[in-house]
């Protein structure tokens, strides 16, 4: 029994039946009144952890398997299109099946002779983290990165124009998100919440980044980052060229809108959306 219930019995305990029952109805009252007042004060619900990251058959950390592959697990801090970490990323650590992580160790290899190094922003998403960018996108007063990550549409358009996607190829372990970078180099040191930056301008008005020019930063929801986009310079051209025959060589496939967005061809779960928490 409650504490409240408790107070209510002993005081109806002194007085007539017709008082108790009136106790009793503006017990009610007062407890609908409170129910609802909760309800309405509610903070925007945040949903409660999901599962402790076990490590899952088929998954591994990327650096188990490509140590030498650099990692900066964008989501995870809050230097992304939400301006905050995302849900369910405890650490900025990539995890991704194994069959995807020896597909990438062997393009690594190849990245180097060449004088560069991947370098991954997104690996398994939760689908716990898809479901915080749905909750995102329908809050319409939270406009905090529009200017660097979508200058030129409004976040309720992100969705339907394939930019993220509410089941996503990276919640079967598969996919990941990355660049190249010139070997022996690291992310600059910026403030993610600096402002001033544009996605879609010249590399030095873009958030700094050890990235080979790519035309556009990572996460540059616009058509300047679809990788076939006809206007980009020779050498970004280039650039996106090289990533994708590198990654299509070891059978991953790039997708149209997003130079940056790559799933294998094989992966091992392909109709299997996963929701483990990240390890932390
Ligand atoms: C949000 C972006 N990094 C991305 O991965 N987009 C694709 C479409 C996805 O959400 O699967
Ligand atoms: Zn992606």
């Amino acid at each position: 029994m409650s504490k409240w219930s408790g107070k209510v019995s002993s005081a109806a305990r002194v007085k007539s039946s017709q008082v108790q029952s009136s106790l009793l109805l503006a017990r009610g009252l007062v407890c609908a009144f409170f129910s609802l007042l909760l309800l309405q004060c509610k903070p925007a619900s945040r949903p409660q952890p999901i599962a402790e990251y076990e490590p899952v058959a088929g998954f591994t950390l990327l650096a188990d398997v490509a140590p030498s592959i650099q990692q900066d697990i964008r989501y995870a801090t809050a230097n992304n299109f939400l301006g905050r970490p995302v849900d369910g990323y405890f650490i900025n650590a990539c995890v991704i099946t194994e069959a995807a992580a020896m597909a990438l160790e062997r393009v690594q290899q190849q990245a180097v002779n060449l004088g560069y190094s991947l370098k991954v922003y997104d690996c398994y998403r939760p689908q716990h983290a898809v479901d915080d960018f749905v909750r995102w996108a329908a809050d319409e007063d939270d406009n905090l990165m529009q200017s660097r990550f979508f200058p030129a549409l409004n976040k309720d358009e992100l969705f339907p124009q394939g930019y993220i996607a509410e089941r996503s190829g990276h919640s079967r372990g598969s996919t990941v998100d990355l660049t190249l970078v010139p070997l022996d180099t690291q992310q600059p040191a910026a403030s993610p919440l600096g402002g001033g930056y544009d996605c879609r301008g010249s590399v030095m008005q873009r958030y700094p980044d050890n990235s080979i020019d790519m035309g556009t930063g990572y996460d540059c929801f616009d058509e300047k980052s679809h990788t076939d986009n006809p206007d980009v310079t020779a050498t970004v051209r280039a650039n996106r060229d090289l990533l994708r025959d590198l990654m299509e060589q070891s059978g991953f496939e790039n997708y149209s809108q997003e130079w940056w967005h790559f799933t294998l061809n094989n992966e091992p779960f392909s109709d299997q959306y996963f929701n483990f928490a990240l390890p932390q």
